[in-house]
């Protein structure tokens, strides 16, 4: 799989369809003992729709009921009380089931088979001709970075190794709606990177996808649209927008300024908040892309693995016209958006009193040597600048992909 994109927001994506795929009202689920007594009311009176080509993260504590919530929709439990339509259809209709791919939270594999013969078979469970199975489990098998292991038996691979084959099983049928729980667990950072774009690849080509996870950056990363549930209640459910937006806060990010310049500008904001509400500081990078810069020096060493490669482009078949432009492109931007900001100070107000403005350092925010101030830069765009950042992040998204001057 490409690295195509990382931050849902930053993406072209195009806004999800009004063409609801799940509705759900009113939903509850007691489970009962032996005798008929409630045991525990896992689902409680539970809303929401979920709209073509939208992202949809089910978020909660352990036992709040997403994974309920999620046997429901794909007609594996019976609701006590409300109403399912997926597909505008019960989930049990055979043909809406046939547009369902699950990754469920452990996959259950068959540990003699090997990769492509596991695949293989979901496929056949899917009726696909001979010809279309072969064709997809060898995409999906590079799409998944595990194209090398293709004759090992399933049983021996490793977690991570798993969760891929488990990944490919979930789409050999082209689903329509995807309901992915814990995707990313016992992944590599690299793989839960790829397992990230893949879901807003198949976002992007109208599929709508489901994603169970405890790791909130990658729902972060992707998602549309959260529900948080807690005690089988929803708790708070709205686009990430919605959600965690500080409307009483800015942030202004900018390269490193000389400390006149810096001054200036702490001396106009003073004039509207106190001092001690301004914090200032260093934005960094995340661990992520710390960690995948380290890896790709490593990779240019080209050990051999046992384990999964990287995997590749999206499999053919799962990719559409609705793409858009290319992940290349998309990767670029952000890849040089990112370098341009990488040393850049943070000038954040925020309505609590974090910490006050420190001298020292402001001092060490500024630069090392006091040049001449400078007229603010007039905003033109620099081209040479431009263009050497545009092939550096070229030659970073070529190696990520291990496989460099291929997409350029
Ligand atoms: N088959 C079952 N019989 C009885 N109780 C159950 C059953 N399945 C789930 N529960 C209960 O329902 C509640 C919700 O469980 P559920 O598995 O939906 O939580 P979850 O949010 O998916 O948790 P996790 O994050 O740990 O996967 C828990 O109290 C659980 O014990």
């Amino acid at each position: 799989m490409p690295v195509a994109e990382t931050i849902a927001q930053t993406t072209n994506r195009p806004a999800p369809s009004q063409e609801v795929v799940i509705a759900v009202r009113g939903l509850t689920k007691v489970f009962k003992d032996f005798w008929g007594r409630p045991k525990a009311r896992a689902v409680d009176n539970v809303n929401f729709e979920v709209r073509r080509g939208e992202v949809f993260g089910l978020l909660g504590p352990n036992g709040s009921g997403k994974s309920t919530t999620v046997k429901m929709l794909l007609g594996l439990l019976y609701p006590t009380k409300g109403h399912i339509e997926v597909f505008n259809h019960s989930p049990r209709h055979v043909a809406t089931k046939s547009r369902i791919g699950y990754l469920p939270e452990e996959s259950y594999l068959y540990r003699y088979l090997n990769s492509h013969e596991t695949l293989d078979f979901f496929g056949n469970l899917f009726r696909l001709p001979g010809a279309e199975r072969e064709k997809r489990a060898e995409q999906l098998l590079e799409m998944v970075g595990l194209s090398q292991t293709r004759t090992r038996a399933v049983g021996e691979f490793s977690k991570g190794m798993q969760r891929r084959i488990g990944l490919a099983q979930a789409l050999i049928n082209d689903p329509d709606l995807v309901i992915l729980d814990e995707p990313t667990a016992g992944l590599d950072p690299i793989g839960c990177r790829e397992v990230k774009d893949l879901i807003l690849a198949l976002a992007r080509r109208g599929k709508t996808v489901i994603l169970s996870s405890h790791l909130l950056s990658d729902v972060e990363d992707v998602c549309d649209r959260v529900v948080i549930y807690y005690g089988g209640r929803i708790q708070a459910m709205g686009t990430l927008q919605e959600l965690l937006a500080k409307p009483d806060a800015v942030r202004i990010t900018a390269p490193v300024l000389p400390r006149a310049t810096m001054e200036r500008v702490l001396e106009i904001i003073r004039k509207d908040v106190d001092e001690s509400n301004v914090r200032i500081d260093n934005p960094t990078q995340n661990l992520e892309s710390y960690f995948l810069d380290v890896v790709q020096k490593a990779r240019q060493a080209a050990e051999e693995t046992s384990g999964a490669t990287s995997g590749h482009k999206v499999a053919d078949y799962l990719r559409g016209d609705a793409e858009g432009k290319p992940a290349t492109d998309k990767i670029l931007e952000r890849l040089t958006s990112s370098q341009a900001s990488s040393s850049a100070p943070v000038i954040s107000s925020v309505p609590q009193p974090v910490e006050a403005v420190d001298t020292k350092k402001l001092e060490a925010l500024t630069l090392p040597k006091e040049p001449t101030p400078q007229p603010p830069a007039p905003a033109k765009v620099d081209v040479e600048k431009t263009k050497a950042e545009l092939e550096k992040a070229n030659e970073k998204l070529s190696s990520l992909l291990g496989n460099p001057g291929k997409d350029k």
